[in-house]
């Protein structure tokens, strides 16, 4: 994969630093440091130590005053940390100064980010969308990075280019390194939209699938692909391998009444997700703005539970899904206590205790989607004469038209609309079922 410079794979111990520079941001970044602890943590690495550091201005060089910059250089290194993670935006200069004087590590949020979502991107689209995120990350990183190199009369080789990229006639170091990095970026770029296209076309077949469809929405590690691979077994998995070869992430479910649904994975929420990160992801998103409904796993172990929850819950508002009808799942409460129950139970009166590990509040689980299927739509078979148009209009429209046909003045269609139109079609029901079948 692309990337500026190697970062050490084998870091397991970490300090953070974060800055303010205005008094009345104490608060905030207060807050802010110790999410950037969690994320860290999401990946793996020990925070040995953290500081919240308040300095006056900032400086080119360390970004705070050289003093306390070597002062926490050396708490890091006093604490066993292999890497100092900043919360504030460093330029590669400041992070350069940084590396060299510690000899550790540096990095900043932005990149333990990415490394989260690089960790957790399980699907084509979902690598091609951290793949591009990086490289937009890190193309002016490299610019400003050779410059001073430039500057001085060309680069010193390597960089992305690496030794397969031919200078041209005038061209530096940082050129050709530029040039190579776009001629990447506009291959990603052409391969993800190609990769949408074949998501696009399959969204189309499953909207011709009679089946209600939820997508599975939460923090991220709360437990959605177990609850996914739990809800839907292996079976349904090889009848469903069209969908499982271009989206392995949608799968087919079958409740204990025998009523099958679609169940959509998506990716995992991260708090303070930069906006560029928000923008590559929306399309994988887009599953839960266009689902029935939504399952809603959070963490019920977590200390966090309830800021998770909320951050995934105003990212599905910006999306454009803050309306959707929700089943509200607390997993993993098989780690959760009676008191921590109790306190969940309070925050969340209309959540369902289960752990996909043990099994436990499944059959609870599996009520309430069948509670929101039979709420949700009802399949009719109608006959609606030529002069109504309108009502097939209507069947189009807001629900999903199974089959049509025409014979003498007559639409026979079978379709799934939203119960709340029922009744407009009543007249013309040639065949009724109670709720959306398979
Ligand atoms: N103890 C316990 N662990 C669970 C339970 N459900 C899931 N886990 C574990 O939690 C971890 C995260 O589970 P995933 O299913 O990968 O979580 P996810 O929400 O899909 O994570 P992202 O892909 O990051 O969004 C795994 O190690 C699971 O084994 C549960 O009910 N109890």
């Amino acid at each position: 994969m692309f990337d500026i410079r190697e970062k050490p794979q084998n870091v397991d111990r970490a300090f953070l630093v974060g800055a303010y520079f205005d008094r009345r941001k104490a608060q905030e970044s207060a807050d802010l440091l110790e999410e950037l602890k969690e994320l860290v943590e999401t990946l793996g690495i020990e925070v040995v130590g953290s500081e919240l550091v308040f300095a006056r201005e900032m400086t080119a060089r360390h970004l705070i005053g050289k003093g306390k910059a070597q002062e926490l250089m050396e708490a890091a290194r006093n604490a066993g940390a292999e890497c100092i993670v900043f919360d504030n935006e460093f330029s590669p200069g400041q992070q350069r100064a940084w590396e060299s004087e510690s000899k550790l590590c540096v990095i900043d949020r932005h990149e333990v980010i990415l490394d989260i979502f690089n960790m957790r991107a399980k699907t084509r689209e979902a690598r091609l969308q951290v793949e591009l995120a990086r490289m937009e990350y890190s193309i002016p990183r490299l610019t400003r990075m050779w410059a001073h190199l430039d500057r001085q009369g060309g680069g010193a080789g390597g960089g992305v280019g690496g030794a397969g990229a031919a200078r041209g006639e005038g061209e530096t170091q940082l050129e050709v390194d530029r040039r190579m990095a776009y001629k990447k970026l506009d291959r990603v770029k052409a391969e993800l939209e190609e990769v949408k296209k074949q998501r696009d076309t399959m969204r189309k077949e499953r909207s011709r699938v009679p089946l209600p469809h939820a997508a599975i929405v939460g923090y991220t590690n709360a437990g959605k692909s177990s609850l996914l691979n739990k809800l839907t077994d292996a079976d349904s998995y090889v009848e469903n391998k069209l969908f499982a070869t271009l989206d392995t992430t949608t799968r087919r479910m079958e409740l204990p009444d025998g009523q099958a649904m679609l169940v959509t994975d998506t990716v995992g929420f991260v708090r303070n997700l930069p906006h560029d990160l928000v923008q590559s992801f929306r399309a994988t998103l887009e599953e839960a703005v266009l689902a029935d409904f939504l399952i809603h796993v959070v963490d019920a172990s977590s200390p966090h539970a309830f800021s998770f929850y909320q951050t995934t819950t105003e990212v599905l508002a910006e999306l454009g899904a803050g309306d959707k009808r929700v089943v509200l799942a607390l997993n993993k409460v098989d780690l959760a206590d009676d008191s921590r129950q109790m306190e969940l139970r309070r925050q969340f009166p209309e959540g369902i205790f289960i752990s996909v590990k043990t099994g436990q509040g499944l059959d609870d689980l599996f009520h309430r989607i069948h509670d929101m299927l039979i709420d949700r739509v009802v399949r009719l078979d109608l006959s609606i004469p030529l002069d109504r148009m309108d009502l097939v209009a209507l069947a189009h429209q807001e629900g999903k038209v199974l089959t049509e046909s025409y014979d003498r003045g007559v639409a026979d269609i079978q379709c799934v609309v939203p119960k709340r139109f029922e009744s407009r079609f009543t007249e013309f029901v040639a065949k009724k079922k109670k709720s959306a079948k398979k």
